[in-house]
């Protein structure tokens, strides 16, 4: 069987974890194709080197001095060169970098060096041959991912290889300009790589011992789930839990390759196991639970809006016009109430106001701000009566004043509307009346 590993930024972060993580290559041969991140963050207040390029490249592309940062970030690589005693030089690399960042080559050609010059570093301390993810991963001209043309080159090239570094989050344009994916990006990659070389399993290696029910930074010690679907996982990813992107579930999903998230911190945790279907009862009615925050309401009243056909088309017309993507749309019978994202929206709020006055001329429009939005997933949710009722008591109880409620068809899901400052007392409550006490 082969295995696609990806570590994450974390995992790469020094030249220590640089060790930790070549033992886990190096211990099982079938670990074959590795997919690396940029250097993390090596404890809370650091910075990534992602967030240094971008930052480096700003003043690049205002004109202004950025060797300073520059040298920041080489001084990072150097730091894991010299802990791992490698004899490698990245000058040259840099040299280029320098003056492509002068050339104001692109904030994504910028943001990409982060796992290009890791990658290079990763293969040549495990042996393993470098690829350079612009020769083998592909977007097109509209700037989408192109699966198909990704997937016959790199499962061509990869067949000749038997052991390859592919560094993450970026590839390239038809023109050669380097794309990456969104942030996080580096996950799809691993999804990609291991669709190309029909791996058996994708193992996901990061600084949790797995996905958690519940955000770490908000529950203490919430529990492992030890399977999800990938229906839930998308759910939840979806909603905040930023462990795994959401959009890295496409690539193995067709192929039911399954994902194995696991720790680089402790190696024999067996992790999550993510896959296609599971006749495994989750151990508990909800599988996890995840938000965000920053959300508006924009919600309108009209009276007999029932009845006017096309009313929603036009509202979100309004929407789609300004190029505003909704979250969420429940409506009453006089009412309709669309969500979306407040750093969107806030530019261009006065054009969507006036936009929806002259489509649908409603009686009135509200906004309502600082809203997070809620995500209860469970695919054992399905079976249970009284899910939405006990949410609604444990949220009541906590004083949690709940602004929305929206239940998904699939009923894998429930989706929870309440105010940015009740986010963190609300994603508790539902936690402690699921897991703790155990309904
Ligand atoms: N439900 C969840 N389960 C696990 N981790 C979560 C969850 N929600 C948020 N996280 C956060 O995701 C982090 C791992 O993702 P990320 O920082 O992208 O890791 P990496 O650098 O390995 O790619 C964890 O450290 C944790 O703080
Ligand atoms: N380095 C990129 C891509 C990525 O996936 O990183 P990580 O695996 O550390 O989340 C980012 O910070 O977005």
């Amino acid at each position: 069987m082969k295995k696609v590993v990806k570590f994450g930024g974390t995992s790469l972060a020094s030249a220590e974890q640089f060790k930790k993580v070549s033992a886990i290559i190096l211990a099982d041969d079938s670990r074959r194709y590795v997919v690396p991140s940029a250097p993390g963050k090596r404890f809370s207040e650091d910075t990534k080197v992602t967030d240094m390029l971008y930052q480096c490249y700003s003043l690049a592309e205002s004109g202004k001095v950025f060797s300073d940062v520059l040298k920041k970030i080489k001084d990072r690589y150097n730091e894991i060169i010299k802990g791992l005693g490698l004899k490698l030089s990245l000058d040259s690399e840099f040299k280029t970098i320098e003056e492509e960042f002068t050339n104001k080559a692109g904030k994504d050609y910028a943001a990409s060096r982060g796992e290009y010059l890791n990658g290079i570093i990763m293969a040549n301390y495990i042996g393993y041959e470098f690829i350079d993810a612009k020769e083998v991963i592909f977007f097109d001209e509209n700037g989408n991912f192109d699966a198909e043309k990704t997937n016959t080159i790199l499962s061509e090239r990869l067949a000749k290889i038997e052991k390859a570094v592919i560094p993450g989050f970026y590839g390239a344009l038809p023109d050669g300009i380097i794309k990456t994916f969104s942030r996080g990006g580096s996950d799809i990659t691993g999804s990609i790589v291991a669709k190309a070389v029909k791996a058996g399993l994708y193992e996901n290696w990061t600084d949790v011992s797995g996905f958690l029910i519940a955000d770490p930074r908000i529950i203490k010690d919430p529990e492992v789930i030890s399977t999800i679907t990938y229906k839930e996982l998308r759910e939840l990813s979806y909603m905040g839990a930023t462990v795994l992107h959401e959009d890295a579930i496409f690539p193995v999903r067709k192929e039911g390759i399954p994902i194995n998230i696991r720790n680089t911190g402790a190696p024999d945790d067996m992790g999550t196991m993510i896959v296609k279907n599971t006749c495994l009862k989750p151990k508990y009615t909800i599988t996890g639970v995840a938000g965000k925050k920053g959300f508006v309401a924009i919600n309108i009243e009209k009276d007999m809006m029932n009845s006017e056909i096309g009313f929603g088309r036009k509202v979100l017309g309004v929407f789609e016009d300004n190029g505003i993507s909704f979250e969420h749309v429940p409506s009453g019978i006089d009412t309709f109430t669309v969500f979306v994202h407040q750093d969107e929206f806030e530019a261009k709020e006065q054009r969507v106001l006036s936009g929806i006055e002259q489509a649908v001329h409603p009686d009135s429009v509200d906004l309502e701000s600082d809203l997070a939005l809620i995500a209860v997933v469970g695919r054992g949710m399905r079976a249970t009566r009284g899910t939405a009722g006990r949410i609604f008591a444990a949220l009541a109880h906590a004083n949690v004043n709940v602004k929305m409620i929206d239940q998904g068809s699939s009923e894998l899901n429930i989706i929870i509307g309440v105010r940015n400052c009740d986010f963190e007392a609300a994603i508790k409550a539902i936690y402690d009346i699921f897991v703790l006490v155990q309904i």
